[in-house]
């Protein structure tokens, strides 16, 4: 039986709440260890469904992974060439496997294999990454639908001058960022199409610092990237708290009145979503941001009228936030949240809309005009972790809210709703 968990009346949020690891980081620390010559420890792994998903799949390619404590792993790198190879590998709904593992075995696979997912992923689509890797010399045959997973990986990457269309998912170029410094041949990427949610693209560039891999960038034009090279192995790995989920407890200290202290993430975060604290800054929340934590104290939102592209993921938390604020929000440009776990675009729409809020939808934003006083809603999740996230913010209000599934949050962050009741 799927739960339903009401929300009302919350007066407080206070504390301190210790931020999950990143998944971006976590998904690409994982692989990037994987691929390295010696042995990483990764701390502050994020334990979800989106981190079992690559866990999963790296054991299956033969890669030894031990268990230090629930959010410590050492993983013993194979050096890109994998002890085993698996016939198929199951992603799930999880972006930051499917993207780059279709990449890096592009180009390190020595025998086919199949990547699905789940019915979701089955949906979300891939085209444009695999027109890049067939460009570049690899055999990539679609099992069902042409541009959307399953996939089999039949011939490798070569490498070469390839263009990869960024106007989807930046998941692609980071996908291809990882897997081309893996290649025998010396490759040239070259970005087409406007790019969108860029800081992802930065963060990859920053961890392939991290693990020795070295790419020379032409700004937003694309990158040079030199063949043979090895993934090096730091010794331990420190991954930060997820700024994407940060913005859950931003909000709910915003409205709880704080003071609420979110450890984990702070001045020298690498995630975009980080920015996520200028915009509601902006809104009126009272936020402090110090070196490795963050305290929120209250404040009185006014709506705004952002371009949120660089951050699809927090940007999705505005949106409830909205309804808190006097006046109208606009959250433009964020046309790929139509690709995402589910159409996020409509979803949203649909559900703010029984709360009361007067809604227009575009191609590629949501202009959201608050209703006078918040109406009791059941909110249908659609199996989408921020839906569930972003949405308990309405337990803020006098009304309340009935959530759908709100377990469906272990896609990124499984202790969410636990941790909700602990500091409210
Ligand atoms: O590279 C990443 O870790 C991610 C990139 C973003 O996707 P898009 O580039 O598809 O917008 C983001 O929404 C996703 O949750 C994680
Ligand atoms: C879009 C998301 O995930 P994915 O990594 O599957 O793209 C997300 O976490 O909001």
């Amino acid at each position: 039986m799927v739960r339903k968990l009401t929300l009302q009346g919350l007066q407080s949020c206070q504390g301190t709440v210790d931020l999950p690891g990143s998944k971006s980081i976590a998904n690409r620390a994982l692989l990037m260890a994987a691929l390295g010559d010696g042995t990483t420890e990764l701390n502050h792994l994020l334990r979800s469904d989106d981190t079992a998903r690559m866990l999963e799949a790296l054991a299956a390619l033969g890669v030894g992974i031990e268990e230090l404590s629930a959010t410590c792993v050492r993983v013993r790198g194979c050096g890109g060439r994998w002890p085993k190879q698996p016939e198929q590998l199951y992603l799930g709904n999880a972006g930051t496997a499917m993207r780059p593992l279709t990449a890096v075995l592009a180009a390190t696979s020595t025998a086919p294999v199949l990547l699905t997912g789940d019915a979701r992923m089955q949906e979300r689509p891939i085209g444009d990454l695999v027109d890049a890797l067939r460009e570049g010399g690899a055999t990539v045959r679609y099992q069902q639908q042409p541009g959307y997973p399953p996939l089999v990986l039949e011939q490798a990457l070569r490498g070469g001058e390839i263009h990869v269309d960024g106007s989807a998912s930046s998941q692609y170029i980071s996908a291809l960022l990882m897997a081309l410094p893996l290649l025998p041949n010396d490759s040239h990427l070259i970005l087409t199409g406007t790019v969108v949610s860029w800081p992802y693209i930065e963060l990859t560039l920053a961890m392939l610092r991290d693990f020795g891999i070295t790419v020379e960038q032409h700004g937003k034009q694309g990158f040079s990237i030199a063949g043979r090279q090895r993934y090096q192995s730091p010794a331990a790995y420190w991954i930060e708290g997820d700024a994407s989920a940060a913005s859950y407890w931003l909000g709910a200290g915003v409205l709880g009145g704080g003071p609420l202290r979110i450890e984990g993430i702070g001045r020298k975060s690498i995630q975009g979503d980080i920015a996520f604290i200028d915009y509601l800054q902006q809104m009126g929340g009272r936020i402090t941001v110090h070196d490795e934590y963050v305290e929120v104290n209250g404040g009185q939102l006014r709506g705004i009228d952002a371009d949120l592209n660089a951050i699809p993921d927090a940007a999705m938390t505005f949106a409830t936030l909205a309804l808190f604020a006097k006046g109208r929000t606009a959250i433009r440009n964020v046309a790929n949240w139509r690709i995402k776990e589910t159409d996020r675009l409509h979803a949203m729409a649909t559900e703010l809309r029984k709360a009361g809020a007067q809604i227009e939808e575009g191609a590629d934003y949501l202009i959201i005009d608050p209703p006078a006083q918040i109406q009791h809603a059941q909110i249908k999740t659609y199996d989408d972790h921020r839906m569930a996230m972003c949405f308990s913010l309405l337990g803020f209000s006098a009304a309340g809210v009935t959530i759908e599934d709100p377990d469906c949050c272990a896609k990124t962050y499984p202790d969410y709703f636990s941790e909700l009741a602990r500091v409210t």
